[in-house]
């Protein structure tokens, strides 16, 4: 294959075929047995990464872009053809696929929790059942990033984080749409030039050990990049020795810059070693010559652990670059969210549907809901609130702890604000919902991870935050498990 040809496949790419087989083959079912049966599906994830607080939801953009391209090609026809498992009308069906589901989703960048409704796709059952696969790419990968990445620059204390991963990424993907996850966490840019260009993000980089050894000598590759990048100085010093040769070399170039009028956006860079130890004597001997403006960046295989306990022993550092244990999410790699039946619909009238499992947490939450946050008259979150779409009256003073272990724990709640978590993205297949720019989703999360109560935002051993439900929904599941439990028995 040319590369032209590569290349256009790649630009032009049909992620329609992504799904597994039996995604297809129930599809095809229903196209027989169930045409206009209507089906309910709730996105959602059980438990926090890393022992955490809270998930950052991430990937909604993705996922509408994914839900406009949907286009089943002649060649994609042609193939299903040959596997010789579909029926043909079902293949005309798909052949003109026409989307019209309607879609709820929460806002990106919204700190989320366990068993809560993030996405609830409505439509043909034919087409509900056709979404899973990618839906659960998708937000598993974008909110596990996010959510490292918060972890992350919250141990940073407000020092800027770079995501420096794309090299150790899982793929072109994890490292594209990871880096973009990654700034929706906190991340200030990323090395990722493709993420900046597709979703806004700034670009950001310093210089790797390769610019160094090219040259005769450390002090012939800062002289020859201070030359071509004076206002943007920024050396990596590790090369052959941090404190004997990068930072006094360094420091040379740093005075060139100054008796040249500049004296900002310059700095070093240390990616090996210990960095207590060398950020210390860096700092001396930068601040010793006269630069107490020269900023020390550090790298090397950080993580939140490593970033917490540098900066407990006191480490002068004043920004992070962090690739693989960020964009792999190395310490806890999955958010097992699913994409489960809550309802079907049949001639408008909406039946709840359950999957019961040996253990509560497994055992579904039937119904078509709605999600709310409650504040209290300082703004402060108090929970969530989760209930069926037509109740109109959500609290009568009595909700329920959606905790699985203490689903009789009841709760008397009063004097706060309801307001929804999620929104109208898709109606009957229509795009109504006007998206954020990855920034502005980046301070959208800001602001509401302020609002949660700081001891569900600890990294270690969080206190668990209230998901509520309203008593109509928890009797509904109640009853459903009593009666198919029966039914079964
Ligand atoms: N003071 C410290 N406390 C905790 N962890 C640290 C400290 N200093 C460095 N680390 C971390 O320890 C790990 C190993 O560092 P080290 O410099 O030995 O790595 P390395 O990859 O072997 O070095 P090199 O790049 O020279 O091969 C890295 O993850 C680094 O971030
Ligand atoms: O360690 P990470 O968190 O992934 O951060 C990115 C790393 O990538 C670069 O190293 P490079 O790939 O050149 O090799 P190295 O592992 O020898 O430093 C850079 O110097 C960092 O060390
Ligand atoms: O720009 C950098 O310093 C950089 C980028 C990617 C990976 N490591 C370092």
């Amino acid at each position: 294959m040319s590369y032209q040809v590569g290349r256009k496949m790649m630009e032009q790419r049909n992620l329609t075929l992504l799904m597994d087989l039996y995604e297809l083959t129930m599809a095809n079912g229903f196209f027989k047995e169930a045409p206009d049966k209507v089906g309910y599906f709730d996105l959602y994830f059980r438990k926090v990464p890393d022992e955490g607080g809270l998930v950052i939801y991430a990937g909604l953009t993705q996922v509408i872009k994914y839900l406009r391209e949907l286009k089943f090609t002649d060649s994609d026809i042609k193939y299903l053809k040959t596997l010789g498992i579909f029926a043909p009308s079902f293949l005309e069906y798909l052949s003109v696929f026409d989307f019209k589901c309607d879609v709820w989703s929460v806002k990106e960048g919204t700190p989320v929790f366990p068993n809560e409704p993030l996405i609830t796709v409505r439509g043909p059952l034919i087409q509900t059942q056709l979404l899973e696969t990618m839906l659960l790419n998708i937000i598993n990968h974008e909110s596990l990033i996010a959510t490292k990445a918060r972890r992350i620059c919250m141990v940073a204390k407000g020092r800027p984080v770079m995501e420096f991963g794309s090299r150790r990424a899982q793929g072109a993907d994890a490292a594209t749409f990871g880096a973009r996850a990654a700034v929706i966490g906190g991340c200030i840019g990323t090395a990722n030039v493709l993420s900046a260009k597709l979703f806004g993000l700034t670009p950001l980089g310093t210089m790797a050990h390769s610019w160094i050894q090219s040259f005769e000598s450390e002090e012939a590759a800062f002289e020859a990049w201070y030359r071509i990048y004076p206002n943007n100085c920024l050396l990596l010093v590790d090369t052959y020795d941090v404190l004997s040769s990068g930072v006094p070399h360094a420091i040379e170039i740093f005075k060139k810059l100054k008796d040249k009028g500049i004296n900002d956006h310059i700095g070093i860079r240390i990616d090996s070693g210990d960095i207590t130890f060398l950020t210390k004597a860096a700092r001396e001997m930068l601040d010793r010559a006269g630069f107490a403006n020269a900023t020390i960046t550090v790298s090397n295989a950080l993580d939140e652990d490593v970033i917490q306990n540098v900066l407990e022993e006191g480490a002068a550092i004043d920004s992070f670059g962090v690739g693989e244990k960020l964009i792999t999410a190395s310490s806890d790699p999955v958010l097992s969210g699913v994409y489960k039946l809550v309802a079907t619909q049949v001639e408008g009238k909406i039946t709840p549907k359950i999957k019961l499992s040996n253990t509560i947490e497994k055992t579904t939450i039937p119904g078509f809901k709605k999600l709310y946050r409650l504040y209290d008259s300082k703004g402060k979150a108090v929970g969530d609130l989760m209930g069926l779409f037509d109740e109109v009256k959500l609290n009568d003073g009595h909700v329920y702890n959606s905790d699985p272990n203490k689903t009789q724990q009841k709760k008397k709640i009063s004097n706060f604000k309801l307001e929804p978590l999620r929104k109208k993205i898709f109606d009957n297949g229509k795009l109504i919902y006007h998206e954020p720019t990855t920034n502005e989703v980046k301070d959208f999360s800001k602001t509401m991870i302020r609002a949660l109560p700081e001891s569900c935002l600890r990294l270690k051993n969080p206190d668990l935050y209230n998901v509520f439900w309203t008593k109509t929904l928890k009797n509904m599941r109640t009853d459903m498990i009593e009666k198919y439990s029966e039914m079964n028995s």
